[in-house]
């Protein structure tokens, strides 16, 4: 990539144009102190402009400088809509020229037109950037962890009506995998408006709000007193819920514990201990099915992903599939990796079976939980007599956009 000669030219320029002409100076490189501790220096190379900001080098392509133009005719500051043609641009752009003042480099293409950047705007934007940073900040939890850190629970009154109840929930949630709201009443109702306050319910084949009990009333073992073991739900559908909230409204009888489990703390586990193993899982895809045939619901649903998904750019992960009982026929591995993929089932399995990272918790009336159905697994103990939960779903978009409004990282 680097086919020029690497040569330092300036010390800071200010307030100058630069001659940076690409075909006279193909690798000058100009200084520019940004900030006080901040200095950018910037090359045109061949195909892209090389900025090295803080002393991290970073690069960026002329088309997608192009593209990333934010001049009123290319981009839409009110709507934070694009407006440049991308399908117009010249795939081969250069800029004639580049100037730098201040934090601002511009740069002008064939024909006049200008764009602008920040470069500390370039930089937070850069692929080297995305690379290093983390998508989400997490707490991963076994069970010591998680009791150990004393996470306050929201309360129902103050959840309602102030906002920064609701902010710290969102942190909360978006760092454990798992918030609590206490003190709701215990109706339907109530949970319901407790959700609607962190955003919108998902309508799903089990309803909009749904009040659950062994009633065997649909084709899954959920609606049974048996015991379940740690899963995620919906794995089925192509995009899994994001959230499952769950309200115990009334339990008389005995058993019919909550079990929690942060998937994520066992993956990295495994990824630590055995990162073919981690591999395998994230690689693979598989599927989960829900087939139900009774009186009144009739359903087949299909979802394919792998176990674990993360982000290709830097290995984050981000959404887990862990259900033993809807997974489904397993069809689209070569029989010389199956046995290798059972392996690294059994693997994960073992981490999310450690007692120590088992959570245990019984979900008395009035205490509402939200869990990140993508990362943290549920389960329950099996159960006597009548046990009335309800709840609802939640789409993950929905809940993250919630988050980044109050400017929490997610
Ligand atoms: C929560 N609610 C009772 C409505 C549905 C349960 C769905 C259970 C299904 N086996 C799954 O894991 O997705
Ligand atoms: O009954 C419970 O506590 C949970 C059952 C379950 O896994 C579900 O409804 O998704
Ligand atoms: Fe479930």
């Amino acid at each position: 990539m680097f086919c020029t000669l690497h040569r330092l030219v300036r010390p800071a320029l200010r307030r100058q144009l630069l001659p940076a002409t690409l075909d006279s100076h193909p690798s000058s490189r100009h200084t520019v102190q940004v900030r006080a501790k901040t200095s950018a220096s910037f090359r045109l190379l061949e195909d892209c402009l090389e900025l090295n900001y803080d002393g991290k080098p970073m690069h960026f392509n002329y088309v997608w400088l192009r593209d990333h133009c934010r001049s009123a005719s290319s981009y839409d500051p009110a709507t934070h809509q694009r407006s440049v043609d991308t399908g117009s641009i010249d795939l081969s752009i250069r800029p004639d020229s580049a100037a730098a003042e201040d934090d601002l480099i511009t740069l002008t293409w064939p024909g006049g037109h200008q764009s602008q950047f920040s470069f500390s705007w370039l930089a937070e934007n850069s692929y080297e950037e995305k690379k290093r940073a983390t998508v989400q900040p997490r707490i991963l939890w076994n069970a010591d962890v998680y009791k150990n850190a004393n996470v306050p629970s929201a309360k129902w009154d103050r959840f309602m009506s102030c906002d920064s109840e609701l902010k710290s929930f969102l942190q909360n949630y978006l760092l454990y995998g798992i918030a609590f709201v206490d003190d709701v009443p215990t109706t339907v109702e109530a949970t319901e408006s407790v959700t609607q306050r962190v955003s919108v319910i998902r309508e799903t084949t089990y309803g909009r709000m749904w009040n659950f009990t062994s009633d065997f009333s649909r084709g899954d073992s959920a609606y049974s007193q048996l015991a379940l073991d740690r899963h995620t739900d919906t794995s089925y559908f192509q995009e899994p819920c994001g959230i499952q909230v769950f309200h115990c409204l009334k339990h008389e009888g005995t058993g019919g514990r909550t079990l929690l489990v942060d998937g994520f703390y066992a993956a990295e586990k495994l990824r630590q201990r055995s990162p073919e193993d981690f591999e395998l899982l994230a690689r693979v895809p598989i599927s989960h099915e829900y087939i139900e045939n009774t009186e009144g619901h009739r359903n087949h649903m299909k979802g394919i992903g792998p176990v674990l998904s993360i982000y290709p750019w830097n290995n984050e992960l981000y959404l887990m599939r862990y259900n033993n009982y809807d997974r489904s026929v397993i069809n689209s591995i070569p029989h010389g990796t199956v046995r290798r993929w059972y392996e690294a089932h059994r693997e994960l399995t073992a981490e999310l079976r450690r007692p120590e990272n088992e959570l245990w918790i019984k979900l008395s009336p009035g205490r509402v939980i939200f869990i990140d159905n993508w990362r943290v697994l549920h389960g329950r103990e099996s159960f006597t007599g009548l046990r009335q939960m309800c709840g609802c779903y939640l789409t993950r978009d929905d809940i993250l956009s919630a988050a980044r409004c109050f400017d929490l990282q997610a």
